[in-house]
């Protein structure tokens, strides 16, 4: 249920913070020690522990899952996917801040880049110090989110992530040190906006986000996709226990521009020639994986993932395979998306 609306005021921004846990709701045993469990804090301690951001917007919270965001799945991802979309339908609110554990956030931003109906503003924040450590960056990180959400320059900016007085885009941020406190990048565009002292100037757009989104209402699950990693001397049995699985996807994570091995490559071969829906993506965490280049995708039965990594390319594909399983169409969707 929903808790903690404070002001009152008329014209006011409304900012609904959805919490799932992670660092930023993170409690650990002293205040210089590293260790600590993730998604601990409850929304009602977060909405008192920054007083400041009551004065942004008239603020109210719900709890939606309470986990580290390791534990993030597909069913939490439709909850909340689901959940904006109303909120944005009935006009709960002005723009929506979801708190939420660092290792999973960019998939979660993605997940809610193709399936929430509108640009308002929805804006991912996280932490990388627990909320007892000493320094800690939830506080501020929480401050700026609710000040990017309420924002007038934030109206039509969509799905991104606000962390460290930086903003990204959601189909380009990714999570690039495990420890830092500036972990999220962007390694090909960089952040779309920059925070200071209370403001946010955006610089960028991206014009990759699709005109109709994916409508994910009544679904309870969505098409399995793996993701296999390529290596050097890799086997092909990670790409046979897939395809056995009767897995709808495999998203590979190649070497270079998405190259693989000859074992590899015939099993992904085989796994296409089977119906499975086989995406080239790259592990090298930046560029893009381009068609024709080592690799006959057309002779293979491949899409590739231009510059989404991995683990966003298993997302596109995932939703993708909702509405099609015609290569040609999948192949448009990762060139616009
Ligand atoms: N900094 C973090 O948020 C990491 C904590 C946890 N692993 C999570 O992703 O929720």
């Amino acid at each position: 249920q929903t808790k903690g609306a404070t002001n009152t005021s008329k014209d006011e921004p409304r900012v609904i913070i959805l919490a799932t846990g992670g660092t930023i709701a993170g409690s650990g045993e002293s205040s210089t020690k590293a260790a600590y469990t993730a998604g601990k804090i409850p929304i009602e301690n977060l909405l008192n522990a920054v007083p400041e951001m009551h004065k942004l917007a008239k603020i109210k919270g719900e709890q939606i899952a309470q986990i580290g965001s390791q534990d993030m799945n597909i069913e939490t991802w439709l909850k909340l996917s689901n959940r904006i979309n109303e909120i944005f339908e009935n006009n709960e609110a002005d723009g929506v801040v979801i708190t939420h554990g660092t290792d999973t956030q960019e998939e979660t931003a993605y997940f809610l880049e193709l399936t929430v109906n509108s640009n308002k503003p929805v804006v991912l924040v996280g932490a990388m110090r627990p909320a007892t450590a000493m320094s800690q960056d939830g506080n501020r990180n929480l401050l700026d989110a609710v000040m990017v959400a309420a924002s007038p320059n934030s109206k039509e900016v969509g799905v991104v992530t606000a962390m460290n007085e930086a903003v990204f885009a959601a189909r380009d941020v990714t999570k690039t040190v495990t420890t830092n406190m500036a972990t999220f990048q962007s390694r090909n565009f960089g952040p779309i906006g920059l925070i200071y002292d209370g403001k946010v100037s955006y610089y960028y757009k991206t014009l990759r986000s699709p005109e109709k989104k994916f409508n994910v209402k009544g679904l309870t699950k969505l098409p399995q996709v793996e993701i296999v990693y390529g290596y050097a001397d890799a086997s092909p049995k990670a790409v046979k226990a897939a395809k056995e699985e009767g897995v709808a996807g495999i998203v590979y994570a190649g070497m270079g521009n998405g190259n693989f091995n000859a074992p590899v490559g015939e099993a992904l071969a085989d796994a296409a020639k089977s119906g499975i829906l086989v995406c080239r993506a790259a592990r090298a965490g930046a560029g893009r994986v381009t068609l024709f280049n080592e690799v006959d995708d057309k002779a293979l039965g491949f899409v590739v993932a231009d510059d989404l990594n991995p683990q966003k390319a298993r997302i596109l594909l995932m939703l993708a395979l909702t509405e099609t399983k015609d290569k040609a169409a999948v192949q448009d969707m990762f060139f616009k998306y």
